[in-house]
């Protein structure tokens, strides 16, 4: 576990960029900072690698006060991404990410091993191995700079703005895959944004800042969603919140109607609907909303796991579950 206890940071100069800052960031979780411009985040997360000094109170890592750590050895054990990946320009993919394993003691043979399997993990196949930063695109940088962070193993990452660089598609596709391995994984993650959307997705936790680097609420997702600790908050998760927190409810409990309601409902000759956005028991309330939000027949079908088409729900349905389950938990 990651804590801060009481923090404060003011550089020279007189600018209080943390204030008093108490937080826990749980081990093999990942707790996203996030809050507007200039609120402290950057600073927050660089006194966890030690790249700042607070002024008072202290950061502990497994209660260990990292001012008291040699700092080459803290280092080695924080993995650290920043935008724009900051790889080294005239080393190859491959020497990004095997470098720092050579300087650990692996042999050059090894750590080469290594990376290639580390890239391969982060989706770059073997042929980037031998390219140069240059030559890759924003996203595919970035996939080196998450391999280059985990080739020494460490237990700890330390992530300031990893995917703000690239455009929204790329940026889905390396959410995707940073869920994907943080699952196998399970490192401790800090990661720094400024995109709310970003930390709900991809945070156990999250920590919202507000200007003058003091903390507006913590929680996880669905809490910050749910329950906002004040207006400052509530305007910064977004008006939409609501149907935001969809994603959170599981449509396993949606009671569904028999395929039979509907006259024209085609199935292919496995049973698979066509023409019909469908979803399954594993998906989330809010892509049966948008399913049948964009259905002309206002209709969402939910199938097996094969694909096979067991009932329907209409948008009237959806919106008698949400009543009834509000009226279960207030
Ligand atoms: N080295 C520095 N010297 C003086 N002031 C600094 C320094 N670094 C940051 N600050 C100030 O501290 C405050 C917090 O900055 P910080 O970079 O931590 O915020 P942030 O939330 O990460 O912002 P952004 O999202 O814009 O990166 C800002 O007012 C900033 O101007």
């Amino acid at each position: 576990m990651i804590t801060f206890e009481d923090v404060v940071k003011v550089y020279p100069g007189g600018s209080t960029a943390v204030d008093h800052l108490s937080l826990e960031l749980p081990t093999g979780k990942t707790t996203v900072l996030v809050g507007p411009s200039g609120c402290g985040k950057t600073t927050s997360l660089r006194m966890i690698n030690r790249m700042v000094r607070p002024t008072s109170g202290r950061v502990l890592i497994d209660g260990r006060d990292v001012a008291e750590q040699d700092e080459a050895l803290l280092r080695r054990g924080i993995g650290y991404v920043i935008q724009h990946a900051g790889l080294f320009p005239h080393r190859t993919v491959l020497d990004n990410v095997a470098t720092v394993p050579m300087l650990l003691g692996r042999t050059r043979k090894q750590a080469r091993t290594d990376a290639l399997g580390l890239l391969e993990r982060v989706g770059l196949s073997a042929e980037f191995a031998k390219r140069y930063p240059a030559q890759l695109s924003g996203g595919q940088q970035q996939r080196v700079g998450v391999a280059r962070a985990l080739a020494a193993d460490p237990p700890i990452m330390v992530m300031d703005e990893p995917f703000s660089a690239v455009d929204p598609v790329v940026r889905e596709g390396l959410h995707r895959e940073f869920l994907r391995l943080q699952k196998d994984l399970g490192k401790t993650i800090a990661m720094v944004t400024h995109d709310i959307d970003e930390a709900i997705k991809l945070g156990d936790v999250v920590a919202i800042f507000r200007q003058g680097g003091r903390l507006a609420q913590v929680g996880t997702p669905r809490e910050v969603l749910a329950n906002p600790a004040d207006d400052f908050v509530a305007e910064f998760v977004g008006r939409d919140r609501g149907l935001r927190s969809l994603s959170f409810e599981s449509a396993a409990d949606l009671p569904v109607r028999p395929l039979s309601e509907v006259g024209d409902l085609e199935l292919d000759d496995a049973g698979r609907p066509v023409g019909y956005g469908s979803f399954t028991r594993a998906d989330s309330l809010r892509l049966v909303t948008d399913l049948a939000i964009i259905s002309p027949a206002g209709i969402a079908v939910r199938v097996d796991a094969e694909g096979v088409a067991d009932g329907i729900v209409r948008h009237h349905d959806l919106v008698d579950h949400l009543a009834a389950r509000r009226r279960e938990q207030p």
